[in-house]
């Protein structure tokens, strides 16, 4: 589609600013880290990596649900914190990173090396998302009963209340609410991964 052809031309002229440094995208659960993510890289050339399937191979469990489940969500966070360390050696990544790689100040230290961009995306938006694929693949969302986009929205708030000063962090704050409204619209559910990426480019 046009937005891709457009994306790997700006691709080229960003990418002597980038300069072979890893980018590291936060943001929450939903908000396209992995397949934005992936579509940078594609149009970088880059390596892309999942900070949250890295850690399901390196633990050896086929899911961060079931890591939760077996071990214990701070099992998860020690083997996270270890998988961005030994990605920040690295040069020439994209990765997407869990939701709440962002509270451990450690991972910054690792994170830094590399540009840190936020994916914003509004709470209601992130809530459709996950209640359309269902929230069996996130512990901290699931719920065995009730409306999902009702149960993921609540729960979606509280964490944010938690960390939104930890994604402010990041070098750049990539608002989707903002890129809708520049470009005319008042639902962000119009702008595609393609789209989104060109602007993340904005901040190379
Ligand atoms: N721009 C977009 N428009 C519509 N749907 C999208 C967009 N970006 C991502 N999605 C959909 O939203 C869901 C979440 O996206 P994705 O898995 O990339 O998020 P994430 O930030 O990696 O989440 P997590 O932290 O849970 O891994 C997916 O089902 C994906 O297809
Ligand atoms: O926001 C979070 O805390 C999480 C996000 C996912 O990427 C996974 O890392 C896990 O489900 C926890
Ligand atoms: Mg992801």
């Amino acid at each position: 589609d046009n937005a891709m052809v457009f994306a790997f031309q700006k691709a080229e002229d960003v990418l002597p600013y980038l300069n072979d440094r890893c980018v590291y995208l936060v943001g929450m659960m939903g908000s396209g880290k992995t397949t934005v993510g992936k579509i940078i890289a594609e149009v970088l050339g880059y390596s892309f990596f999942d900070s949250d399937k890295l850690v399901e191979q390196s633990v050896g469990i086929p899911s961060v649900a079931e890591i939760f489940q077996v071990h214990s969500e701070a099992f998860f966070r020690d083997n996270e914190s270890e998988v961005l360390r030994d990605l920040s050696s690295m040069h020439r990544l994209i990765v997407a990173t869990g939701g709440g790689a962002v509270i451990r100040p450690i991972n910054w230290s690792y994170m830094r090396k590399g540009l840190t961009i936020w994916l914003d995306v509004p709470l209601d938006a992130l809530a459709r998302r996950i209640a359309a694929v269902g929230t069996a693949s996130r512990p901290l969302l699931h719920q065995e009963s009730g409306d999902p986009y009702a149960k993921a929205y609540a729960k979606l708030t509280a964490l944010f209340e938690q960390r939104m000063d930890s994604y402010a962090n990041a070098d750049a704050r990539v608002s989707l609410e903002n890129i809708a409204l520049k470009q005319g619209h008042n639902d962000v559910n119009v702008l595609t991964p393609s789209a989104i990426a060109i602007e993340v480019f904005e901040y190379f």
